[in-house]
C-alpha cells in the first residue's frame, strides 16, 4: 500500500486551499506547532531539565505555578509573537492581556493555557497546551481586554497539544477534529486521527469524586445513577477516570467517548467553577461539538456564554451528546422545582 500519512503543514495547506486562504492561517498555526514541539521537549526531559516543581510564585488565579508553567508561558509567547499574526495573547499565566503587534499587521488574538494539568508536572501523568484563536474585532484600534471578550461560537479555531506516551495535536477550523502524532525522528506531526467523532453515548464519566459534599442535587442524582449501574433506573453499568488534567480527559472522550464534569459547587460557586472560560472551556467545547458533542454549564451552551472577564471560571459538562443532554435535563427539572 503506497505511503498515504500527511503532515499537520501540508494538512493546513489544503485547508487553506480550501478556504480560499491568504495563508496568514496557516503562519500562525506553525508558530504554536513550533511552541508545542518545544514544550514537549521540555516536558519529555523531566527530572533531566531540572525544571520540576514549584517556581515559588502565584498566578493571577492565586494558584502556585509550577517552573514548567512559568518556562511553557514564556515559550509560547515568545514563537508566536515571531510570526507577526496576532495583535495579541492572553494566557493563564499572565494577569493582563498582551500587545504583541499593531492592530494594523495583527489580524488576531490568540488566548492558552500553556500548560494544563499542572499538579501533574512531577508525576509524570500527561499534561498539554490549550489554544484559542480569535480575530481581532473591527476596529479595534487598541488592544486590550475587551477585545478578547467574545463568545465562544467566535473563535475560528482551537486545539491542545497532549504530552503524553506520545505527543499529539488536535485540531479543529470549525470542520470537524483531527488529531495529528509528532514523529519525534523527523520532528513532524503526522495525520493519524482523522475527523475524529465521539459517540453520542457512553458508560463512563469523569468528575473529582473528591468534592461529592459540595455537588449541587442535580450532579450527585446523575453520578448516584451512574453509579447505581444495572440495578438502577439507567440499567447499566459505568466506569469512572479522573486524570486531573482537562486534556487527558477530553482526548479520551475524542477518543472513545464518555462525559466530563467539572460543576460549580458549594465550595467553588463564589468563583463561577474551576476551569476557565477563555482558554480552557471555550477551545474544548468547538473541540467536542465539533466532533459531535455537547458542552454545557448545565444551564446553557458554553459557546454562547458572553464574556465578561478574561480569567472568569464556568462550570463545565462535556462530552457525549446524550449524557450531556441528560445532566442538562436534570438541571433543568431541579430548577423548575420537578424534583
Ligand atoms: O485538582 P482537581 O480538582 O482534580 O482539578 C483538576 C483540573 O484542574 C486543571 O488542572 C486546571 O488546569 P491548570 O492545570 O491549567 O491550572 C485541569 O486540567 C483539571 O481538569
Ligand atoms: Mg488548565
Ligand atoms: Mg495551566
Amino acid at each position: 500500500m503506497p505511503y498515504q500519512r500527511i503532515t499537520l503543514t501540508h494538512f493546513l495547506l489544503q485547508e487553506q486551499r480550501r478556504l480560499g486562504g491568504t495563508g496568514s492561517f496557516t503562519g500562525l498555526m506553525t508558530d504554536i506547532i513550533f511552541a508545542c514541539k518545544m514544550i514537549s521537549r521540555e516536558v519529555n526531559q523531566g527530572a533531566l531539565s531540572g525544571n520540576l516543581g514549584k517556581a515559588g510564585t502565584e498566578n493571577v488565579q492565586g494558584e502556585e505555578q509550577k517552573t514548567l508553567d512559568i518556562l511553557s508561558n514564556e515559550i509560547f509567547m515568545h514563537m508566536n509573537a515571531i510570526g507577526g499574526a496576532y495583535a495579541g495573547m492572553a494566557s493563564e499565566e499572565m494577569e493582563d492581556v498582551r500587545p504583541v503587534h499593531s492592530a494594523v499587521d495583527g489580524k488576531y488574538l490568540l488566548l492558552f493555557d500553556p500548560l494544563d494539568g499542572s499538579s501533574n508536572i512531577d508525576v509524570n501523568i500527561s499534561v498539554g497546551t490549550i489554544f484559542s484563536i480569535l480575530r481581532l474585532p473591527e476596529g479595534a484600534s487598541t488592544i486590550a481586554e475587551a477585545a478578547f471578550l467574545q463568545k465562544g461560537v467566535k473563535q475560528i479555531a482551537a486545539g491542545y497539544a497532549i504530552y503524553g506516551s506520545s505527543t499529539m495535536l488536535v485540531l479543529t477550523t470549525g470542520n470537524g477534529v483531527n488529531g495529528f502524532t509528532l514523529d519525534q525522528s523527523i520532528g513532524m506531526f503526522m495525520l493519524t486521527h482523522p475527523n475524529m467523532t465521539i459517540p453520542t453515548d457512553t458508560q463512563e464519566f469523569a468528575i473529582n469524586a473528591s468534592r461529592s459534599r459540595h455537588w449541587e442535587p442535580p450532579v450527585r442524582r446523575y453520578v448516584d445513577e451512574c453509579l447505581a449501574g444495572t440495578e438502577g433506573p439507567r440499567g447499566k453499568n459505568f466506569n469512572m477516570r479522573w486524570v486531573a488534567s482537562m486534556v487527558a480527559e477530553v482526548h479520551r472522550i475524542l477518543c472513545r467517548g464518555g462525559v466530563f464534569m467539572y460543576p460549580a459547587d458549594a465550595e467553588n460557586q463564589a468563583k463561577g467553577g474551576k476551569l476557565r472560560l477563555m482558554y480552557e472551556a471555550n477551545p474544548m467545547a468547538f473541540i467536542i461539538e465539533q466532533a459531535g458533542g455537547a458542552a454545557s454549564t448545565g444551564r446553557g451552551r458554553i459557546l454562547d456564554i458572553p464574556p465578561t472577564k478574561l480569567h472568569q471560571r464556568v462550570p463545565v459538562i462535556l462530552g457525549s451528546r446524550n449524557e450531556v443532554t441528560r445532566i442538562a435535563g436534570y438541571h433543568a427539572e431541579y430548577d423548575a422545582g420537578r424534583v
